[in-house]
């Protein structure tokens, strides 16, 4: 589906077998009078995508902010948080973290996860969907005004609450939460852009970029395959600010003497989960590749 600048929507057919094309692309396409055909793929200015053993899979293009949620409940995976903020980071594309459902008895223990990603320079903000919609919007207001903003968190943090208080004709469905298997259900199934209103800045050459949010359906595993273990650090705010005091110029931050980014973490620098998070990517990202 192409949307022209006039706000058009057009169906469109794809040159070749296999479309390569994700939400966010810009295009060239030609009219064939009842629809379209994409002609060819305007450069990126950047792609959000995860990687395994076995394939690519590409969130969304041209974004100029990730917002990523997560809650007290269901509890979220730090491991797949990281993982996240790293393909952000080796993608170039800002970062901001939405802890959810602050009105949950289990908010100061995800808050005090939160607080290494705080001290990392992350931004963090503190929402309540639910239960505080009109607080929610006020507070991301100036955070989505004029961007084009990819919304992912793992099932049940709240995406789909965001999007229907955002965008009221969206007809993304609430899924009610498995309580018994502490995790939600996968309710959204496709990658959807939605157009915000309201939420209108002007930019300096007295143009006004529209607000944009991108809904992605949740996912089990993220692959970071694209990333090499020597950039791994670098990628990584409070690995990246330790850099450059190692004896060894390949030092891995694993087991070298010498090596700064361990005396960091022995100041207490880096939290002790997210030196396991780095040991065990590190691990995975070396494994041989097939
Ligand atoms: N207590 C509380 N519950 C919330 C809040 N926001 C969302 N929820 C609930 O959390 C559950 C999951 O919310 P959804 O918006 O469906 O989550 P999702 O991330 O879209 O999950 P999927 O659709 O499974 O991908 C729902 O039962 C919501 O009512 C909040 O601020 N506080
Ligand atoms: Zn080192």
């Amino acid at each position: 589906m192409v949307e022209t600048p006039a706000g058009q929507r057009v169906l469109c057919l794809t040159r070749g077998k296999k479309s390569e094309l994700v939400v966010g692309d810009r295009v060239r396409w030609s009219t064939t009078g009842d629809g379209g055909v994409i002609d060819s793929l305007v450069e990126r200015r950047n792609l959000l995508f995860r990687q395994d053993e076995w394939r690519t899979k590409s969130f969304a293009a041209n974004l100029d902010l990730l917002l990523i949620l997560v809650a007290p409940e269901p509890v979220f995976s730090e491991s797949q948080l990281t993982r996240a903020l790293i393909a952000a980071a080796a993608a170039d594309i800002p970062v901001c973290i939405g802890l959810n459902k602050t009105d949950l008895p289990g908010a100061p223990v995800a808050r005090e996860r939160l607080a290494p990603y705080r001290a990392m320079g992350t931004p963090v903000i503190e929402l309540a969907l639910k239960r505080e919609p009109e607080a929610a919007r006020a507070t991301l207001a100036p955070l989505l005004a004029g961007r084009t903003t990819l919304v992912l968190g793992p099932s049940g943090m709240g995406k789909s609450t965001l999007i229907n208080l955002l965008v009221p004709q969206a007809e993304a469905q609430v899924g009610e939460i498995s309580q018994a298997l502490n995790t939600g259900r996968h309710t959204t199934t496709s990658t959807r852009w939605y157009w915000l209103d309201g939420a209108e800045t002007v930019d300096e050459t007295g143009a006004a970029p529209r607000a944009a949010l991108i809904d992605s359906p949740g996912f089990q595993e993220f692959g970071l395959r694209q990333v090499a273990p020597e950039q791994l650090a670098g990628l990584m705010p409070d690995y990246a600010a330790a850099l450059g005091h190692c004896r060894f110029h390949n030092c891995s931050h694993l087991h070298e003497p010498g090596c700064g980014v361990r005396e960091a973490a022995a100041r207490g620098e880096i939290s002790p989960t997210r030196q396991r998070i780095y040991a065990e990517l590190f691990e995975e990202l070396s494994q041989k590749r097939w």
